[in-house]
């Protein structure tokens, strides 16, 4: 029975990734599709002719020279956006208190059946425990890359994210709607998200959920933005 399942969650998993893969018809125009790099260099956009349409990731960087060239030649960069409830697998590390520990075990059956690999700091029940424990382990896992994104839940969802935030790397987010978990995604890229298990519903949790692993970081603009963030870290970062 177990077999089947996990079967069927790989396969389930499969065609999300095709889907979300799958070029956009409105891309059919795209000259050429640079989606699968993280940088695009001079090297990728030189012999692209003016106003030409170049595919590329959401969260894409560009060298500065490949920036003058896009400028100059007015070429149109198409940002690939994942599609909502496509994400691809990801390793999401999950925690909670005692106020968070019910809503929690929702939440890992609802990543497992998205198709996500899921990693559970605990706690395992509802007894008092604290939450900066939970959210710091969830926080150091994200911090480290020992998993792409993080979720915590205690019964507010404020004082773990105040505690995520301290760990270096961490964009911990509190998000109580889909548009705050849209929001938090795209213009912050958060990796850290908290819920607060006495102000949302289980149905609530899940489209929030939904929607946060489903949006990736958008513009520029935002990106330089969360650049100045991590800047902001590293000026306060110690070094002893
Ligand atoms: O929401 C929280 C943190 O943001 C905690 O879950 C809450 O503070 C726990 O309180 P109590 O010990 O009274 O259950």
């Amino acid at each position: 029975m177990n077999d089947r399942r996990s079967v069927m969650e790989r396969i389930r998993g499969m065609a999300r990734e095709a889907l979300a893969n799958a070029p956009d018809e409105a891309d059919s125009a795209t000259i050429r599709d640079e989606s699968a790099k993280r940088i695009i260099t001079e090297a990728d956009v030189r012999d692209l002719e003016e106003g030409a349409r170049l595919r590329i990731a959401a969260d894409a960087r560009l060298t500065p020279l490949a920036a003058d060239i896009v400028r100059e030649k007015r070429i149109e960069l198409v940002r690939r956006t994942a599609r909502r409830g496509a994400s691809a697998p990801q390793v999401i590390a999950i925690g909670a208190d005692h106020g968070g520990y019910e809503m929690k075990e929702e939440l890992k059956k609802f990543l497992i059946e998205l198709g996500h690999h899921v990693r559970d700091f605990g706690t395992d029940s509802t007894a008092a425990v604290d939450y900066p424990d939970f959210a710091h382990a969830v926080a150091r896992a994200v911090s480290r890359g020992e998993a792409d994104l993080g979720i915590i839940v205690d019964a507010a969802g404020i004082g773990s994210a105040m505690a995520a935030n301290k760990v270096p790397g961490v964009r911990a987010a509190a998000c109580y709607s889909v548009e705050l978990a849209r929001n938090s995604r795209e213009h912050n890229g958060a990796n850290v998200l908290t819920l607060g298990s006495r102000t949302i519903t289980k149905e609530q949790m899940r489209e929030i959920v939904r929607t946060w692993l489903s949006t990736e970081i958008g513009e520029e603009r935002h990106r330089r933005r969360v650049a100045k963030i991590e800047a902001i870290e590293r000026q306060y970062a110690r070094t002893t």
